[in-house]
This record gives C-alpha cells, sequence and structure tokens, in this order.
C-alpha cells in the first residue's frame, strides 16, 4: 500500500480508502511511492534549502505560489468557472503558507483570474510588505473581514486557503477560528495550500475543512493521506537531487518543463 511504501503512518480505513480509490493516474504514481512528511521533517527540509542550499525565502515563494495558480488553472480552467466573473477569494494567514497564497493571487490575476485577497494578520516584515504592495498595485481588492458563507457562495467560484501551513499546531487561535468556521459553511470549493487549514500536519482533523483541491509544495505531508478532494497537485519544483535522495522522497517525474503534477 502507499501507506508501507511511502513510511506514511496513516489509519487502517484511510489505507483501505485510498487503495479502493485507485485510478491508472494514481497506480502510476504508486509506482514512485512519494513519501509522506512528517512535521518536523517538512521544517528540516526547508530549513536546509536556506541554510545549506543558499536559497532565499522569496525565491522559494515564488516557485511556490506560481505552482498554486498553475494548479488552479488545470482544475478550475477558465471555461469552467460557473460565475460571470471569474472571481476568486484568497484567505491568507501570517506566516509563508499566506505568504504563497499572496504570490498565486498574483499569478492568477496574470492569468485572468479576479483574486481578492483577506489578510488579517499581517507580519511587519519587508517580504510580506512588497507580497502585499505588488497585489495592491494589480489592483487586486483587499477586504478588511471574512464575508458571511452566504456571500462568498454568491460571490465567490473558488476559495484558496493560504492560511496554516506545515508549522499549524495545536488549537485554532482567532481571527482563524471564526474564518475557518464560515469556510467551513461555505459550499463553493475550496483549494488548500499545502496542508488544509487546521488540519494536524499528521493526524488530519475528522470535523475540520474538506477541501476539494490539496496543493503539495515540495513533497505530500502525512495529513494528505486522509484528503478526500478530487484534485492533488504536487508543486514546488526546486527540491536539489542531492536534497530529495537525502530525504528519499522518491518525487514522481514532473511531466517537461511542468512546474505542477496530478498525483
Ligand atoms: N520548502 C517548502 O516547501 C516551502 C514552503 N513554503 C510554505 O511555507 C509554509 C510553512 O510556512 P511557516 O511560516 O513555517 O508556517 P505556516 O505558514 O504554516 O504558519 C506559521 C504561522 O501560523 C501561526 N500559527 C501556528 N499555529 C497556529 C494556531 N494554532 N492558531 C493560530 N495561528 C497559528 C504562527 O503563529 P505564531 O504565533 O506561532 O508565530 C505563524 O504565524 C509551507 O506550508 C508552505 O506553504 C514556502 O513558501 C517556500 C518553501
Ligand atoms: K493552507
Amino acid at each position: 500500500s502507499l501507506a508501507q511504501a511511502g513510511s506514511c503512518s496513516v489509519s487502517a480505513a484511510a489505507d483501505r480508502h485510498r487503495s479502493h480509490c485507485l485510478s491508472g493516474r494514481a497506480a502510476s504514481t504508486m509506482a514512485h511511492a512519494v513519501r509522506h512528511l512528517g512535521q518536523e521533517e517538512a521544517q528540516k527540509i526547508d530549513e536546509e534549502l536556506f541554510s545549506e542550499y543558499g536559497f532565499s525565502v522569496d525565491q522559494l515563494m515564488e516557485l511556490a505560489g506560481l505552482s498554486c495558480a498553475t494548479a488552479v488553472t488545470r482544475a478550475y480552467p477558465l471555461s469552467s468557472l460557473v460565475k460571470a466573473r471569474p472571481s476568486l477569494l484568497v484567505i491568507c494567514g501570517p506566516g509563508n503558507n499566506g505568504g504563497d497564497g499572496l504570490v498565486c493571487a498574483r499569478h492568477l490575476k496574470l492569468f485572468g483570474y479576479e483574486p481578492t485577497v483577506l489578510y488579517p494578520k499581517r507580519p511587519s516584515k519587508p517580504l510580506f510588505q512588497g507580497l502585499t504592495t505588488q497585489c495592491e498595485k494589480m489592483e487586486i481588492p483587499f477586504l478588511t473581514d471574512m464575508p458571511e458563507a452566504e456571500v462568498i457562495d454568491e460571490a465567490y467560484n473558488l476559495v484558496i486557503d493560504a492560511i496554516f501551513g506545515f508549522s499549524f499546531k495545536g488549537a485554532v487561535r482567532e481571527p482563524f477560528g471564526s474564518i475557518l468556521d464560515v469556510l467551513k459553511k461555505t459550499t463553493v470549493p475550496v483549494a488548500s495550500i499545502d496542508i488544509p487549514s487546521g488540519w494536524d500536519v499528521e493526524q488530519g482533523s475528522a470535523d475540520g475543512l474538506q477541501p476539494d483541491m490539496l496543493i503539495s509544495l515540495t513533497a505530500p505531508k502525512k495529513s494528505a493521506s486522509l484528503f478526500r478532494g478530487r484534485y492533488h497537485f504536487l508543486g514546488g519544483r526546486f527540491v536539489p537531487p542531492a536534497l530529495e535522495k537525502k530525504y528519499q522522497l522518491r518525487l514522481p517525474p514532473y511531466p517537461g518543463t511542468d512546474c505542477v503534477l496530478q498525483l
């Protein structure tokens, strides 16, 4: 099974479900048995990319956000959107996952979508200020408050969840608890960047958000085995082969020059 081959500790039920749902594409991905990372391991790889491999956060965030925007165009092409306007709501959290969301919003605007951003807790670092300015200069509107679930269902085709990534821990603190409560009541699809927000990075969340799409960055995290949505993509095509080897990531090959891969 994926769990055994991929050394991920999912429950037997999740494992059975996964085997049951195997499609041809999933089966070909299984041959590679991409490894699912624990929280500390994901953070360690991230740290190593910066310290040992000389990357800057901005660089990887740009590639991560571009992957997410590209994956969104694959799952929800402009021609498939049901509303008159190609409107999207991008909800950004206080860490780098939120930064990925800002980059993703900017690229989606360039791809012809109409993103609106909610960014309630903004770090004072120049990186995030710059990403915010870039979005503002691209005429991407910023909301001051989370709309009601009915308003979101009425106004947007898709919500992009860039609230928490692999550093999330413990019970959700405000204002994000209320935001996630509203998000759980919406019926429009949700696309989560790296981790469905509010999920334990390894154990998931039985009564948590159930996104339609998950874009795993670098490599899926353990909780990705519990993802039940329609689209699971891998993005963040920036891992040097030596690092991939060291952590035995067994990443499936990206096709051609693509920056995303559907798992
Ligand atoms: N190597 C890669 O794959 C790259 C991935 N990227 C993206 O970065 C995130 C991880 O980013 P990080 O900044 O480490 O963490 P998060 O965005 O997940 O979240 C940190 C912030 O969230 C707050 N937090 C944590 N737990 C809670 C909670 N229970 N309630 C409320 N808030 C919470 C935390 O607050 P503190 O008060 O604890 O500081 C932080 O503010 C990864 O998932 C990818 O999306 C990079 O962009 C590129 C490289
Ligand atoms: K997320």
